[in-house]
C-alpha cells in the first residue's frame, strides 16, 4: 500500500541485498527501516514487535533462515535458527508454518545450493502473501456490496480489532484488504478502529495505515464497540488472526472475543480474515490448546507517545507497585460466535465439515522444538 503516495511493503531486499523492514515501534509517529544482518536480529525484531502481525511474522522468519544460511549453510545451523526464531513468539501458527516451509525445502538440498534456494523461496512466499490476502479480501469485497446494496447512499460502517491491515502482512492486510478494496472501487466505507489496549496497535497502526490510504475512519476506545453495535452503528466486523483451529475457533488480539460477543448479541456479522497458512488442522479446541503469548506489565502500566514538545516519551499510568503481571496477548473467540472466515479460497463457516471440505488434510509440516 502506499505511504505519502508511495507504494511501500513491509519487508523488502535492499540494494546491498540485505533484508529491510519497517520497524513498527515507532508509528504512526516516525517511519524507521531497519536493516536485519543476522538471525540475533530477526530474534530481536520479532520477539520485541520491531514487526508484528501473524502474516508477516511468518514472511519475516523465513528470511531469517535464508540470512542463517548465508553466514553458514550447514544443517546445524539451519536447524539452529530454526530453534531460535520459533521462540520468539508461540500463538501465531504462522510462524512455525514459515520456519517450517523453509526448513522442508533446505534441508534436503547440498549446503552450498541452500543460500540461493532460501532467498527465492521467502521472496515466493513474501509475493504468495500478497496475492492471497489480495484474494481474500475479493471475497471480504463481495460482502461489503451486498451491505452496500441494501443500505444505497449511505455509508457502510466497518469494525476492526487491533492492526490486521498491511502492516501485519507483506501488503493489503487482512481484515482491511476487503475494505481497501471496496473503499478503490468507490463504496462509502467507514472504519471504526479499536484502539487496541494494551500495545494500542488499532491507534498507531491501523488509523495510520487506513489515513494513509484515504479510507474514512474514527479511533474508538476498546469499549465502545457494544454501544455502537446496540444503537446500530456497525453493519460488519472484520478482524484478523493469529490461528484458526480445525473446527473454526479463532485466536486473535486480546479483547476479539469480547467484541464478538457484542456482535452477537446485536444481530452483527461478525467476520475473520483467514489466509491459508494461519489454519492449524492440528488444534480443535482453540481455548483449551493454543499456546497464549503471556507479555510485559509495562504494557498496561506504561504508556508512550507524543509528549507537549513532540518528542516520542513514556509515561506511568497506573500506581508504582499495582500488579500488572496478567497480560495475555490473545483470546480465542469460539467457533459459533464466527459469521464465517473470509479466506483466500473464499468465504468459509467456522465449522469443522466446511473447513476441512476447502483446507483438506495439511502435508504434516518439520517442526523444530522450541525448548
Ligand atoms: C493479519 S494480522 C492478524 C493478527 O495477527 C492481528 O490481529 C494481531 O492479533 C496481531 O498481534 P500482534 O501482537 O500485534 O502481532
Amino acid at each position: 500500500m502506499k505511504i505519502q503516495g508511495h507504494p511501500w511493503r513491509t519487508v523488502w531486499l535492499n540494494a546491498d541485498a540485505q533484508v529491510e523492514v519497517i520497524d513498527q515501534r515507532f508509528l504512526p509517529h516516525e517511519l524507521i527501516t531497519a536493516v536485519l544482518p543476522d538471525v540475533a536480529s530477526f530474534e530481536r525484531a520479532i520477539r520485541e514487535m520491531w514487526i508484528r502481525g501473524a502474516p508477516l511474522i511468518g514472511v519475516v522468519a523465513a528470511y531469517g533462515l535464508a540470512v542463517a544460511m548465508r553466514h553458514d549453510s550447514s544443517d546445524t545451523s539451519l536447524l539452529a535458527a530454526q530453534r531460535t526464531l520459533l521462540a520468539t513468539r508461540p500463538t501465531a501458527v504462522n510462524l512455525q508454518w514459515g520456519l517450517a516451509r523453509m526448513v522442508a525445502d533446505l534441508l534436503p538440498r547440498p549446503p552450498q545450493d541452500r543460500v540461493q534456494a532460501a532467498f527465492a523461496l521467502a521472496a515466493h512466499m513474501a509475493d504468495e502473501d500478497v496475492s492471497m490476502n489480495h484474494q481474500l479480501g475479493l471475497h471480504g469485497l463481495a460482502l461489503i456490496r451486498e451491505v452496500a446494496r441494501r443500505k444505497p447512499g449511505q455509508r457502510i460502517h466497518i469494525l476492526t480489532h487491533c492492526n490486521a491491515g498491511w502492516l501485519a502482512t507483506v501488503d493489503w492486510g487482512t481484515a482491511t484488504s476487503a475494505i481497501y478494496q471496496a473503499y478503490n472501487e468507490g463504496i462509502g466505507v467507514h472504519v471504526w478502529v479499536d484502539e487496541t489496549r494494551p500495545r494500542n496497535q488499532g491507534a498507531s497502526l491501523t488509523a495510520w495505515e487506513l489515513g494513509q490510504h484515504g479510507v474514512p475512519h474514527t479511533l474508538i476506545v476498546d469499549n465502545a464497540g457494544g454501544h455502537l453495535m446496540q444503537h446500530g452503528q456497525v453493519d460488519m466486523c472484520i478482524v484478523g488472526t493469529d490461528r484458526v483451529t480445525a473446527r473454526g475457533d479463532v485466536c486473535n488480539k486480546i479483547g476479539t472475543y469480547l467484541k464478538a460477543l457484542a456482535a452477537h448479541d446485536n444481530n452483527v456479522p461478525f467476520y475473520v480474515a483467514m489466509p491459508s497458512p494461519t489454519l492449524d488442522l492440528s488444534v480443535h479446541d482453540g481455548v483449551r490448546e493454543i499456546p497464549i503469548e503471556d507479555r510485559a506489565g509495562e504494557e498496561i502500566s506504561h504508556m508512550t507517545g507524543l509528549d507537549a514538545h513532540g518528542y516520542l516519551s513514556t509515561v506511568q499510568i497506573s500506581p508504582t507497585g499495582t500488579p500488572t503481571n496478567t497480560n495475555p496477548g490473545f483470546d480465542v473467540t469460539p467457533a459459533r460466535l464466527v459469521t464465517a472466515l473470509i479466506t483466500d479460497r473464499g468465504l468459509c463457516a467456522a465449522t469443522p465439515a466446511a473447513i476441512a471440505a476447502l483446507f483438506g488434510p495439511q502435508p504434516q509440516p518439520h517442526f523444530a522444538s522450541a525448548d
